[in-house]
């Protein structure tokens, strides 16, 4: 594209666990740019939080990368940078952008930095390898939506450094959400109204006000979360019991219809009979879990979904 200039959008969050809306968030803002902007943009990246960010219930980020790595299968362009994730302690955003910021100028924009003792290039930065071949420099901005941009004004969470680098020298894509007023926002603060021009503010019209704590109050309780998070996402929720769902197993693949063959890892270090597991997984012959009670049914054949034994 020419006369363009080209950015990478970089998401920072917890994504515990990612969710359509969190992927539907670079396809919103991709959109917006390319119609309102000379902007182009050519990759996204999703930057999960180190677990010392300490927020409750946060899941260990070998499984959020995971999740996010089955996730962003279904996008050519939105990758995961693990980096981090890989550092000894949580990681200010500003320096999160800045990290990547230099990376992309060293392996792409051709301004080494000398000076900058960079960190191993690992496997998940093949990302880059798709943004050579063009001599137009490639810039960064912060993707996130309108409830991150209004946490500016939570004291003591934010440096006022940062922010003022995050707005003036990279930039912002906001996306709107329920509840928030982005523009009343930027009115009422100096400093965002004096970089108002790098702030760019997307209306979503097609409303959808998912959030990963919403799905996990939804797993917690054994309810569906299909359609909200990819279903591979689901399967990995479930596989590994995350966010409370270790006693919903039974009763997920009573909804579905299949038996749960295997037995669960965790049962069998504890040493339970394979037989019924208390995780609620069980071998073909018993079935009918509750967290608190274990009764046993005898099921017919597969493939034929088992007697509505499903325990509210
Ligand atoms: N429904 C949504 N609409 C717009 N932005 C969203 C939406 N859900 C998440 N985001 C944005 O995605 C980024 C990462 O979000 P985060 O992982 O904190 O998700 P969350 O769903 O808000 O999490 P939680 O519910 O655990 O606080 C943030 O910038 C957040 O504002
Ligand atoms: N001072 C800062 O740089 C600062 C403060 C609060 C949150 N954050 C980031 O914003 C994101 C927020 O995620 P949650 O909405 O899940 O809390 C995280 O990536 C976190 O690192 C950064």
């Amino acid at each position: 594209m020419t006369g363009s200039q080209r950015v990478v959008l970089l998401a920072c969050g917890s994504f515990n666990p990612p969710t359509n809306m969190h992927l539907r968030m670079f396809e919103i803002a991709r959109d917006f740019l390319h119609r309102t902007t000379n902007y182009h943009v050519v990759a996204g990246l999703m930057s999960p939080v180190h677990d010392k960010y300490g927020k409750e219930g946060l899941v260990n980020a070998t499984d959020r990368v995971q999740m996010l790595r089955l996730a962003l299968n279904s996008s050519a362009w939105v990758h995961v940078s693990e980096w981090e994730t890989h550092q000894d302690d949580w990681t200010p955003t500003r320096e999160v952008l800045q990290y990547h910021q230099e990376l992309i100028d060293s392996m792409v924009n051709g301004n080494v930095d000398p000076t900058v003792k960079r960190q191993r290039v690992d496997g998940s930065t093949a990302w880059l390898t798709h943004l050579s071949g063009s001599t137009d420099a490639v810039t960064i901005k912060l993707l996130c939506g309108a409830d991150l941009l209004e946490s500016f004004a939570r004291p003591g969470l934010w440096k006022d450094e940062d922010i003022e680098a995050l707005v003036g020298k990279f930039g912002l894509v906001v996306i709107t959400r329920e509840g928030s007023n982005p523009y009343k926002f930027i009115y009422e603060s100096d400093v965002l109204t004096r970089h108002q021009r790098n702030i760019h503010i997307v209306t979503e019209w097609i409303t959808n006000e998912i959030s990963s704590t919403k799905v996990r109050r939804a797993l917690r309780r054994g309810d569906s979360v299909k359609y909200l998070v990819q279903d591979s996402v689901i399967d990995y929720i479930y596989k590994n019991a995350l966010f409370d769902t270790h006693n919903k197993q039974a009763r997920r693949l009573h909804v579905l219809g299949k038996e749960f063959m295997g037995p669960c890892g965790m049962c069998e270090a504890a040493g339970t009979p394979s037989r019924v597991h208390a995780c609620g997984g069980v071998n073909r012959d018993a079935v009918s879990i509750d967290a608190a009670t274990v009764t046993t049914t005898t099921l017919p054949p597969s493939p034929t979904p088992p007697p509505s034994t499903v325990v509210t």
